[in-house]
């Protein structure tokens, strides 16, 4: 007689089949790796002000022995370690192995959007030319500053038309829809997105970062398309912005791995809309226990959002930018009981609540940058979200 059969197998997805199933309210992420739709709450992990990742080892511990057979922790963390969180362990969560894949996506529809920049692009400028002076002033090495367009639409945005086509735009993009409503908001809020930034992953042994700094807008015509990624990797100032990303995550994640591989050079990646300077990661970590989001926890904030030194750019972000940037710049992502997990940088987002919409995009300051270009470097960044909406492109 064969044996009995000890472990169920798990209902395995279709990529496609999880994209079709979110509804605002559900956790969904999904990259090259897989997709993740999660529903319900079986508990929320309280931290307030960090060690988030010993909160959601305690509850992660606490859901198996009250007999979730496979418990993950996922949500978004904000800019600030005193900021917003919203992190949870679900009641149900699906997973499946293959990205949400092609399918069909209908064309945004165009609605007529009112569209607010905050601050007015010429004082996004002015913050521009104040962080140099800072930097002249070596005060600073680097400092990112961002700012925001807030559009209002007729009717309220349907999130999971708006996620399908971010997925479908970008699929080598960390695509996420998550809820964060507050007390106060007169509707269901969202933050979805398309992040091309991995801030870290852990799978078993291997650790993975993939930071991004230095960047610069696409165009459709090709051999001109060509000549800007060209430039991109010859710059000296974007070699710049970017070493200071790569470094500080390298030196950070030195800490926790016993093995590390640092590429001597960046090399560019493409999203739909612009080129990055990127450098691949990747190492060994030393001690089990290390999560995910303790790694990613550790690793926030990185001079992709913030900047060099940390604190003097914290000081110089509350004083240049207008607006708190709540959960933009942060992380999302989701770890499970054994520390496996992915966080990616909360970039190429937009916070949805009913028919209004806010979208964030920001830019590494450093010697040599020039505020109008970096004015249209954040108008560029846009577009992932503008295009989505159905939004005219700025
Ligand atoms: C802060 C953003 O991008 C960061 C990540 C990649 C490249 C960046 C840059 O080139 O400035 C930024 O550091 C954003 O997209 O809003």
């Amino acid at each position: 007689m064969s044996p009995a059969v000890l472990v169920r197998p798990r209902p395995v997805h279709r990529g496609a089949d999880l994209l079709a199933a979110y509804l605002p309210g559900s956790f969904y992420y999904t990259s090259a790796h897989g997709s993740l739709l999660a529903d319900g709450v079986h508990a929320c992990v309280e931290a307030d002000g960090g060690d988030r990742a010993r909160a959601a080892a305690a509850a992660l511990a606490a859901a198996v022995r009250a007999g979730h057979d496979d418990p993950v922790v996922v949500g978004a963390i904000g800019f600030r370690q005193d900021g917003p969180a919203s992190l949870v362990v679900p009641a149900v969560v699906r997973r499946a192995c293959a990205p949400a894949g092609d399918g069909p996506t209908a064309p945004a529809a165009v609605p007529a959007w009112t569209v607010v920049p905050r601050p007015e692009p010429a004082r996004y400028a002015d913050a521009v030319r104040r962080a140099l002076e800072l930097i002249d002033g070596a005060e600073l090495d680097k400092v990112v500053l961002g700012r925001c367009l807030d559009l209002l639409s007729g009717s309220p945005v349907a999130v999971p038309a708006l996620l399908a086509r971010l997925v479908r735009a970008d699929p080598a993009a960390h695509a996420f829809a998550v809820d964060v409503s507050a007390p106060g908001d007169p509707a269901p809020r969202t933050l979805v997105g398309a992040s091309p930034e991995l801030l870290v992953s852990r799978r078993g042994t291997e650790v993975v970062a993939n930071p991004l700094a230095g960047s610069a807008p696409r165009v459709a015509d090709e051999a001109r398309d060509r000549g800007r990624r060209a430039a991109l990797l010859a710059s000296a100032k974007d070699r710049a912005e970017h070493a200071h990303v790569a470094a500080e995550v390298a030196r950070v994640l030195g800490r926790f791995c016993r093995e590390l591989h640092v590429p001597a050079e960046p090399t560019v990646i493409g999203t739909p809309t612009m080129w990055h300077l990127s450098t691949r990661i990747t190492g060994r970590i030393a001690d089990p226990a290390t999560s995910a989001l303790a790694l990613a926890e550790a690793l926030h904030p990185t001079p992709a959002v913030c900047g060099v030194p940390v604190d003097r750019a914290r000081d110089a972000i509350a004083d240049l930018e207008p607006l708190d940037r709540g959960y933009f710049t942060g992380l999302v992502g989701w770890t499970d009981r054994h520390g496996d997990g992915e966080w990616v940088v909360t970039i190429r987002c937009a916070e949805v609540c009913d028919a209004a919409v806010r979208l964030f995009a920001g830019a590494g300051i450093v010697a040599g940058s020039d505020p109008d270009a970096e004015l249209a470097e954040t108008g560029a960044k846009f577009r992932t979200l503008l295009r989505a909406l159905g939004a005219r492109e700025r």
